[in-house]
């Protein structure tokens, strides 16, 4: 059994987390910190884990890490990455949620993200766990950088096109909506009830902290830099991702067969036929990324449709799915879940 750590287990990562991993056959959960809640019990905070765990929050000051075999951290950007070379050196892998070892360029990270970056050594050696583009690397890796919400259903969305270059790279567009749990479980006025229900807005259109995170990931699969407006939203919704990409085409390619080629032996993605239009509730509560291409009045440009579950396929799920890859695990092992409709 593969002995699990989660920091930050009280977060809306941390408790989908323990929703995947409380039911995963080869996972004993030996550490959940909070330092809210610490002393505890999971299941007083989280009453929907009744009968499944019987272990309490503990201070992530005290906690005793080093039993554990890997160890997820749930926490706001920056916490990380002061934890993660003492726990290396005692042979525990790492999954990171956060931003901490997601973008290679140290100081592209620290204007992005507002902090002198504690831990350069080890970003160079971190895995960025998208399956879909690091499998090989993230089967052997310690350090995992868990991908964004947002960067992972674009990349999902752009990747097939940017692969086999037949679209302008300079003028990619992505327009994105996502559910308020994005936002994760804390007290702010843009996500309390009366300000996010029953309203659409666009926030961080002059640049948001996921653009060179998926300029990062796009530019390395096209051997080039990759130029991309990137818009996100916030929708009413708690769960989901929708994100609809523009790219201009430069040749002649048959997108329905490109896609399918390009995912079919991805347990996690899926291509629905042509013309179709997925729904972030087709995803819900699940791992899959769902896809759907379209070429309007059959003109020059590329419209793909991409849906997720942010809280799944865009961090606890990926998350899992990367650890079972890094144990030689069947890689859909406790994360094979129906969505949730309605
Ligand atoms: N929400 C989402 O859809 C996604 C989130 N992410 C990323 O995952 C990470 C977690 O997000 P989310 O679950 O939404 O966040 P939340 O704000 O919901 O939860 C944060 C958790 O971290 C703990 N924590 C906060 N500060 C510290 C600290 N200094 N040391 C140790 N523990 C700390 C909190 O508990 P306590 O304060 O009690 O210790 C809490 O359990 C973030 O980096 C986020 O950007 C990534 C993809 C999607
Ligand atoms: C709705 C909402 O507020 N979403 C968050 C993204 C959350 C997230 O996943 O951020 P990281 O992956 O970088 O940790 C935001 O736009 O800041």
């Amino acid at each position: 059994m593969i002995k699990v750590g989660i920091i930050g287990g009280t977060g809306y990562t941390g408790v989908e987390l323990l929703r995947i991993l409380v039911r995963h056959p080869e996972v004993t959960l030996k550490v959940i910190t909070s330092r809210q809640e610490s002393g505890q019990g999971v299941d007083v905070l989280f009453p929907s884990l009744r009968g499944l765990i019987d272990l309490q929050f503990s201070d992530p000051a005290q906690a005793d890490l080093e039993q554990c075999d890997v160890v997820f951290f749930a926490t706001p950007n920056g916490v990380a990455m002061h934890q993660a070379a003492a726990l290396l050196a005692a042979n525990v892998r790492i999954i990171d949620l956060s931003a901490d070892f997601r973008i290679k360029d140290v100081a592209l990270w620290e204007e992005w993200y507002g902090m002198k970056h504690a831990a350069h050594e080890l970003v160079a050696e971190a895995v960025y766990g998208l399956p879909e583009v690091n499998r090989e690397k993230v089967r052997h890796a310690r350090l995992i950088a868990n991908p964004g919400c947002y960067p992972t259903a674009v990349q999902l969305g752009f990747l097939p096109l940017i692969e086999a270059g037949v679209v302008d790279t300079d003028y990619l567009i992505a327009d994105t909506k996502s559910g308020v749990s994005g936002a994760g479980r804390k007290a702010e006025v843009p996500i309390l009830f009366a300000e996010s229900a029953d309203n659409f807005k666009s926030y961080g259109v002059p640049g948001h902290r996921h653009l060179p995170e998926i300029r990062q990931g796009l530019s390395e699969r096209a051997s080039k830099a990759v130029r991309l407006t990137f818009v996100p939203h916030l929708t009413p919704m708690i769960r989901g991702i929708h994100a609809t990409l523009y790219a201009r085409l430069t040749k002649e390619i048959d997108l329905q067969a490109l896609y399918v080629d390009r995912y079919q032996d991805e347990p996690f993605v899926d291509v629905l036929p042509a013309g179709s239009h997925p729904e972030t509730r087709s995803v819900r509560g699940s791992n899959i990324c769902r896809l759907a291409v379209h070429r309007p009045q059959q003109g020059e440009m590329a419209v793909i449709l991409s849906v997720t579950d942010n809280l799944v396929k865009g961090a606890a799920g990926q998350a899992v799915q990367n650890m079972n890859i890094m144990y030689g695990l069947t890689e859909t092992t406790g994360i094979d879940f129906v969505p949730l409709l309605p």
